[in-house]
């Protein structure tokens, strides 16, 4: 049960371009691996380099397929996201794919460089700032898909716009769970404004996988070794971002919710269209970007 859900697509994706952020290790590393053994040129958007190089190489051998490249992207700073996007821009005339996966989970209370709780500023903000930045080039490059990986922990989210970065009250299980909601609520709101653009986009809850998302916690580092027989491989774990960025048809389902690739119920929170747009304004306002 906690491993079901393949993407069974045989789309080939020779001329794509994909980026996919947090692409590393865990499920961002399984779902890039995919793309490039598909044919699309991939672009693997990591804080660190060398272990993005290493990966590169890996997926390189393993696939056959050259393209696949490593660019420098810290989500826990708008300069270098911008610096990403710049560059990104400059270098490729196309975006078929964006995949904001990377993530962070239970972290203690901190901040980024920007002075965002480092959930909320990684998880979202970092993420409504890149697609921000490349939505232009997707729409240029459609059909597009962007792929907001959340997780079935947004049940337990709430958006408290009066302590967005945690300065009143903090929990980092619940700091997590708002983070992921916040990824429904722009996935909804994205697939609004985009309507008739070309480009949609689906939010995922990946399963409960065995990846390193559980490195600040002892107790679910406990539990996920205890039981990683049981829970889902990366590998499994990327099935229903692939799904979603891939299967043929599945424009009619966009601002959807995905798990095990099929379509998933979300919270009432996150079905509230105005906590969505609110959080767009919000989002848009704390990282200056001009709302429209
Ligand atoms: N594993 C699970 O059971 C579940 C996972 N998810 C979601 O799946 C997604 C992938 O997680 P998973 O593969 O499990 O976790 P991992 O910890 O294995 O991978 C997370 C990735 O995000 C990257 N990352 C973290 N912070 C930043 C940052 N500031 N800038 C750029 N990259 C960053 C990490 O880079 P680095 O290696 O350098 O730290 C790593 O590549 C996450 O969004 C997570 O919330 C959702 C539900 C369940
Ligand atoms: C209770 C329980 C489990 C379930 C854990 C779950 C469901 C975790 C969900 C984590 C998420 C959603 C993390 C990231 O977003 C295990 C480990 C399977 C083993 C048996 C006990």
């Amino acid at each position: 049960m906690l491993s079901s859900g393949v993407c069974t697509s045989t789309v080939q994706l020779p001329g794509k371009v994909a980026v996919v952020t947090g692409a590393n290790t865990g499920i961002g590393k399984e779902t890039a691996k995919e793309l490039a053994q598909r044919g699309a040129r991939v672009y693997l958007a990591c804080r660190d380099i060398q272990k993005g190089e290493l990966v590169a190489r890996e997926i390189q051998t393993m696939t056959g397929n050259q393209q696949v490249l490593v660019r420098e992207l810290d989500l826990a700073d708008t300069k270098s996201i911008r610096a990403f996007a710049k560059d990104f821009l400059a270098e490729e005339k196309h975006l078929h794919i964006l995949i904001n996966n990377a993530g962070v989970m239970m972290c203690p209370y901190s901040k980024t460089a920007d002075g965002f709780e480092m959930h909320m500023g990684v998880n979202h903000l970092g993420h409504f700032l890149l697609t921000h930045l490349l939505l232009e080039k997707l729409k240029e490059s459609a059909p597009s898909r962007v792929v907001n990986v959340s997780s079935l922990a947004h049940h337990l989210g709430r958006i408290h716009f009066h302590n967005l970065q945690g300065e009143k009250f903090y929990n980092a299980g619940l700091a997590y769970c708002h983070s992921k909601l916040a990824n429904i609520l722009f996935t909804q709101e994205l697939a609004r404004r985009l309507k008739g653009s070309g480009v949609t986009t689906y939010s995922v809850h990946p399963g409960t996988v065995n990846s390193e998302l559980v490195r600040h916690s002892p107790f679910m580092k406990w539990m996920w070794w205890l039981f990683s027989f049981f829970i889902k491989t990366p590998k499994q774990g990327a099935q229903t971002s692939l799904y979603c960025a891939i299967t043929e048809g599945l424009e009619i389902l966009n601002g959807h919710h995905f798990s095990d690739c099929s379509v998933a119920w979300v919270s009432a929170q996150a079905r509230n269209e105005t906590i969505a747009r609110r959080l767009w304004d919000v989002s848009c306002d704390l990282l200056g970007i001009p709302m429209d």
